[in-house]
Order: structure tokens, then sequence, then C-alpha cells
């Protein structure tokens, strides 16, 4: 038996540790960020503000702070936001014992940085650590829909002891040694979920919708090889199986955002309604750039994306842009 603490009660947070209940096995505990809305779930057990409906089993327990979380956890799986990882782990830092392992199941790059979330653990502390991706909404896991995913880590071994500890009938784990290519795979569909959000609230057909996708992954799997991915990976769960899901799914977040864009509505506006959930690709566009531009690789969706995002751009103008390049070999 293992002791799993899991950080973060957004919906990602807690259909993990829903999923690690349901596997058995496991001592598993759920620490939210913040006190009140732990408060809510201790007295409700249902997580009403992230991803209601779904009983928490008594067995999972609701930590009072980050300290009493992690102290004598084997496996701390962290699940905020990107941006916020980083004070996350420095505050747990100083408590972590070196044999505690890290798994990072947040989808972005660092903000300034352009740091993958496990080299953002890795300037922190010296501890083990892991990636968790692949195509898999909060609330299909919730459920126990048969979800296959991917955890990773350059240590193989780890990532196969994690997949024997994580895995159920229900949530089917792939082990890779390709970390980077499994976080770049996660961080960057979500851009052109956004692009593919924005040609379905423009009213434009699925051969759009398939363009995007296609150049999407290719500009993906540039950026990812450049930094040191294999091509396989993107080519598996954690690239296009991610691609796919969060392109075509109305769960996803980040296209639900770029539906509204296409329909003429305000980024703020669309920040405003999502209540606090989070929509990585919004922050992770500019950073995919800066990330880009280290690397010399040329990324026209996200460009055309962090236009519509943070410079005004219209939807329309982003399309005409991408379909009037030179031309090019495929
Ligand atoms: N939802 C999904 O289906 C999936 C999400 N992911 C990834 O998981 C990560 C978390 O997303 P998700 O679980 O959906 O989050 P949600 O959008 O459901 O919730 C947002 C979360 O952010 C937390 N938060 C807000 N401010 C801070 C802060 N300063 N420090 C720490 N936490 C903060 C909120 O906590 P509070 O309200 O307590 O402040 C809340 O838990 C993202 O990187 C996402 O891409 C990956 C796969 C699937
Ligand atoms: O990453 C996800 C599923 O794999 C969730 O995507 P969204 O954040 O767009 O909802």
């Amino acid at each position: 038996m293992s002791k799993i603490a899991v950080l973060g009660a957004g919906a990602w947070g807690t259909a993990i540790a829903i999923s690690l209940v349901r596997r058995g096995g496991h001592e598993v505990c759920l620490w939210a960020h913040s006190p009140a809305h732990a408060d809510e779930m201790r007295v409700t057990r249902d997580n009403m503000r992230y991803l209601a409906g779904f009983v928490l089993d008594p067995s999972l327990t609701l930590p009072l702070s980050l300290e009493e979380a992690v102290t004598g956890a084997d496996v701390i799986v962290s699940v905020t936001p990107s941006q916020h990882l980083r004070a996350t782990i420095a505050e747990i830092a100083p408590l972590l014992q070196p044999h505690q392992v890290l798994v990072s199941a947040s989808k972005g790059i660092e903000d300034d940085s352009h740091l993958r979330m496990s080299q953002v653990m890795q300037s922190i502390t010296g501890n083990p650590v892991a990636t968790l991706g692949g195509p898999s909404f909060a609330r299909e896991v919730a459920a126990g829909m048969p979800t296959a995913a991917v955890i990773a880590s350059a240590d193989l071994a780890l990532a196969q002891r994690l997949q024997t500890e994580f895995s159920s009938e229900s949530f089917r784990l792939y082990s890779n040694a390709d970390i980077v290519g499994v976080e770049l795979g996660g961080a960057l569909k979500n851009v052109i979920a956004l692009a593919a959000g924005v040609a379905t609230g423009l009213n434009l057909g699925s051969n759009t919708a398939a363009a995007l996708m296609t150049r999407g992954m290719a500009e993906i799997t540039r950026l990812a090889i450049a930094c040191g991915a294999e091509q396989k990976t993107l080519a598996g769960l954690a690239g296009m199986g991610d691609l796919v899901l969060t392109c075509t799914g109305t769960l996803s977040r980040n296209r639900t955002v770029g539906v509204e864009l296409g329909k003429g509505r305000k980024l703020p506006e669309i920040i405003e309604s999502l209540n606090g959930k989070v929509a990585e690709g919004v922050r992770c566009t500019s950073a995919a750039l800066g990330l880009a531009s280290v690397h010399g690789i040329e990324m026209p969706i996200t460009e055309q994306m962090n236009q519509v995002l943070h410079h005004n751009q219209a939807p329309l103008d982003a399309i005409r842009a991408l379909m009037t390049r030179p031309g090019k070999d495929e």
C-alpha cells in the first residue's frame, strides 16, 4: 500500500483522487488550495465548485494543510494550474524526504522561464519526478469511463512502478521514458484546442478542423523534437490522443474558450464566465512562442492564436492569415 497525496482539488485532482480510491490498495488524500473549498467538501462530500455530482468516498481524507497532506506520503501528485505549481512545490520542499516521488498532472509551460512542470519541480527539489498525461477529461475519469493515459519519467523503472500503482480497470496507463514529449504534448495541444474552438465558433466546417488538428500536430511535434522529445510520443496518447480529445470534445475548457472567441466574445468576459476554472492554453500560448523562439521553431497556428488572445486580432483574420501564408512542403 502507498500513501498518495493529491495536491489541488480542481476537477482533475479530484478525479485522480477518485480514480485512485476506486482502484483500492492506497491511502489517498486530496488537498484543496482554498480552506473554504476544503471545508465545503468536508461537509458535502462533493466537489460542488469544480466537479459536482461525485460522492467522495469516506476513505478519501481532506487534510487541513499542505504539511498534513505530504507528511508520510510516498507519492505526491501536483495538480494545480501550471502557473501555481512553483509556489506549491516551494512550500512543500522543506518538508520532503528524498524518497518521496513528485508527479505533475498539470498541462502547461511556466510563463517567464518556459520550463515544463517537471523542470520546475527539479529546479526546487532533488526528488524523483514523473508526469501524467494523455486524453483524460476529469468528469469521464471520475465516472469510471474507460480511459487510457501515459505516465512518464526519465527513470523508466519509476514510470513503471507508478503505472502499476495508478492503473485500474477503468484507468489504463502506459509508461514512457520520454517525459519531454509527454509534457509538451499536453501543454501545446491546449493552444490548438483553442484554435479548433475558434473555427467552430466561426461556424467553419470539418475541413478546417481537420487542417488545424493536423497542422497543429506538425508544429507541436517540431517544437517538442527540438526540445528533445521523441516523435513516437507525439504520435501517441499524450500527443495525438490528447489533441484529438480537446479539439473535438465539448468538455474541453480550452476548446470552449475558443468557441466563444470565435463567436466574437472578448477574452476577459470569457475568463470571468469560467468561474475560476482554468483554460491553460490562454497562458501557454505566449509561453509556447517564447520556447519556440529559443529553438528557432515556426509555430504559425500558435502565433495566430496569440494574436487573437492577446493582440485583438479578429478570429476570421487569423484564419485568413494562416490560409494565405507562402506555400510549403508537407
Ligand atoms: N480538468 C481536466 O479534465 C484536466 C485538467 N488537467 C490539468 O490539470 C490542471 C488543473 O486543472 P483542473 O483540475 O481542471 O482545475 P480547475 O479548473 O477545475 O480548478 C482550478 C483550480 O485552481 C486552483 N487554484 C486557484 N488559485 C490557485 C493558487 N494560487 N494556487 C494553487 N491552486 C490554485 C483552484 O483552487 P481553489 O478554488 O481552492 O483556490 C482549483 O483547484 C491544469 O493544468 C489542467 O490543464 C489535465 C487533464 C484533465
Ligand atoms: O487536458 C485535458 C484532457 O486531457 C482537459 O482539457 P481542457 O483543459 O481543455 O478541459
